[in-house]
């Protein structure tokens, strides 16, 4: 069916009502969804078919309390439902979708809404929570005080949308109430209408229940609740190294079995090297590291949907407070453990333009994901798997190296207080949103997400980069009568030599001289590059033994050292590029990128002297 004039409807509504929840529903998207607010913090269309065959074009937008924006995510929902942007007519019907247990609060912006004049739908969003708690709502007297059709949605049920669906379909026949154009009503107005609305349609909603104290008051304890925190963390990182190691072996077994089967079955020779030394020495020693991957995002999703995160943020606002960070940095740096892409845009929930920069500049310290395979290398390369009472040593190491960028993060925010005198502390404002169980379906997108994007990062960017490595490590070919291995006379090799002469200060040698310049595009690329540069300078023998032979020839120094580089090192040009975007300006990614290229060089060397002065 041919649909040049597709239906488009926007959802809108307040922060954590189940938008993108419902939107990933309607259009198979796979978009992020948590129990917290601010998780959307750009547009996103997707498409819906109905039973009809009919299509709509669907509009996921960021949370918004009112149309009267106070941060630069609710301006684009403003923007996109006012037609305001110039790329992008107006929708041409509003979903206005509300969390039916909060209503007195998420009726205000419908009603904002409605004066816009546009045919408008509501979905009363987490209908079973709100039954469940033995909330009445009367849906056929709010729809005729509405003056507006509304609809239960349940959007973590596989046919929680099914109404929705149905009154998509006869779309044209919502009723439009009539623009107002007169002065905006004030917040109490507004207040007294959803009142007067809400006693006739829900009596029950305005009784606000709160469910969760008995939990909170633990939780967030000052005490407690930070012991409790630090606990969880501390689990999460034994988890990435305890329960990984089993599929790890086999990823590891599988890989191996491929170069040595590659080994036996082909001929001696430049393509054999390409892909015994190139992929599988260089992609396929990155792709070990999935398991300990999903194990880091299982945590962090369950976290995260539970609604622990937000208070977590109440719970170290203070600390924040004190180094100059706004309460509202919190989630955009704990997304930043991922990666600082998604971090860095997070920052536009914060309101205040220095309180955004602060954040920025301190995201990619935060310890992404990109940085696990490296330390993951290191660490058991280097670290013994013995176990302290009933701790591993491994797991309190990568601990200890997450705690290192946190604490650095904070150091570097408080500087940047200093020099640029900043605005005075504002207390944290957000909405804590009630516990919940972490639902299945989120969990599935959200680790298949992880996995999609670390095997497509695995296969494009780190597949050819090791090639493009490989060739640089190989030709030209040793002169007659050479006698070092032949990677030396190749131009990475000589490259390396180069490098080496700014690197050996800090304990690098030319094999890792040569790795960092691939890994600027992305970290984990320095760990296939190392897989690549010894499997060329080991001559011949199967690829997949990195371990082994960087902890018999690094000393416990260099390998430290290189851990230190990682933790500050802005090995990674994407993050770069967003800060321009997100900025708009150069002078900030420029800045960002010398002040921690001069951080990593500086705790290389502090931590390569000290360690050689205590004998390692
Ligand atoms: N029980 C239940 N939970 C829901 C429902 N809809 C959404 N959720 C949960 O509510 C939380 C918020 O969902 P999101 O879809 O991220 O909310 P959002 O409105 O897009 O939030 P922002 O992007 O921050 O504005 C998640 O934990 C969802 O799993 C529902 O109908 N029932
Ligand atoms: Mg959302």
């Amino acid at each position: 069916m041919s649909n040049t004039t597709a239906l488009k409807v926007a959802l809108v509504g307040n922060p954590n009502c189940g938008k993108t929840a419902l939107f990933n529903l309607l259009t198979g998207a796979r978009q992020k969804v948590a129990n917290y607010a601010g998780v959307t913090v750009e547009r996103k269309v997707g498409t819906a078919t109905l039973k009809s065959g009919r299509t709509v074009s669907v509009v996921d937008l960021p949370g918004a309390y009112s149309l009267t924006p106070s941060t630069p995510d609710e301006a684009v929902t403003r923007d996109v439902v006012l037609g305001r942007r110039a790329d992008e007519a107006a929708p041409d019907a509003i979903v206005a979708v509300v969390d039916a247990t909060n209503l007195p609060m998420n009726l205000r912006l419908v009603l904002e809404l409605k004066r816009l004049g546009r045919p408008m739908l509501l979905s009363l969003n987490m209908a079973d929570v709100a039954r469940a708690r033995g909330l009445q709502i009367d849906v056929a007297r709010l729809s005729a005080e509405l003056g507006m059709p509304v609809v239960e949605t349940v959007a973590v049920q596989s046919q929680g949308h099914a109404a929705l669906l149905a009154q998509l379909e006869q779309q044209s026949q919502w009723p439009t109430a009539p623009a107002v154009t007169s002065e905006a009503p004030s917040p109490i107005e507004l207040q007294r209408e959803v009142r007067r609305i809400l006693a006739v349609a829900a009596p029950t909603a305005m009784q606000f229940k709160r469910f969760n104290h008995r939990l909170d008051a633990v939780v967030m304890h000052p005490v407690a609740g930070l012991a409790l925190l630090a606990l969880l963390l501390f689990l999460m990182f034994q988890a990435v190294f305890s329960w990984a190691a089993l599929p790890m072996d086999a990823i590891k077994a599988a890989t191996e079995a491929a170069g040595a089967w590659l080994t036996t079955h082909m001929a001696d020779g430049p393509l054999r090297s390409l892909l015994v030394d190139g992929v599988i020495a260089g992609a396929g020693g990155v792709l070990v590291f999935l398991p300990q991957i999903l194990i880091l995002f299982f945590f962090i999703l369950l976290l995260e949907d539970s609604g622990y995160l937000p208070r977590a943020a109440f719970l170290l606002d203070t600390v924040m407070g004190k180094v100059g960070l706004s309460g509202r940095a919190f989630i955009p740096l704990l997304s930043s453990f991922a990666c600082a892409i998604p971090g860095i845009m997070a920052t536009r929930t914060i309101p205040n333009w220095r309180d955004r920069l602060a954040t920025i500049m301190v995201a990619p310290l935060m310890t992404c994901s990109a940085r696990l395979p490296v330390y993951a290398l290191l660490i058991s390369a280097f670290i013994p798997e013995r176990h302290i009472g009933p701790f591993n040593l491994q797991g309190l190491t990568l601990f200890g190296l997450y705690v290192a960028g946190v604490l650095s993060a904070m150091v570097v925010a408080w500087a940047l207080k200093r020099v640029w005198t900043k605005s005075s502390y504002q207390p944290l404002m957000l909405e804590l949103p009630p516990y919940r169980w972490p639902g299945l379906r989120n969990l599935a997108i959200g680790l298949w997400e992880r996995a999609r994007i670390f095997i497509t990062r695995v296969g494009t960017i780190i597949f050819s980069l090791t090639v493009l490595l490989w060739f640089l490590s190989t030709y030209p070919a040793p002169p007659d009568g050479a006698t070092g291995a032949a990677i030396q006379y190749s131009l990475a090799g000589q490259l390396g030599q180069l490098l080496q002469h700014v690197f050996a200060p800090i304990g690098f040698n030319w094999q890792i001289s040569i790795a960092l310049v691939p890994g600027l595009a992305a970290r984990e690329v320095a760990v296939g590059a190392l897989g690549t540069v010894y499997a060329l300078s080991g001559g011949g023998e199967v690829a997949d033994a990195l371990l082994p032979v960087i902890a018999q020839q690094w000393s416990l120094a260099t390998a430290y050292s290189l851990i230190a580089w990682f933790v500050f090192a802005p090995q990674c040009l994407s993050t770069l590029a967003v800060v321009k975007r997100e900025t708009n300006s150069w002078r900030y990614p420029l800045l960002m990128a010398a002040y921690l290229f001069a951080l990593a060089y500086a705790a290389s060397f502090v931590t390569y002297r000290v360690a050689l002065w205590l004998g390692s």
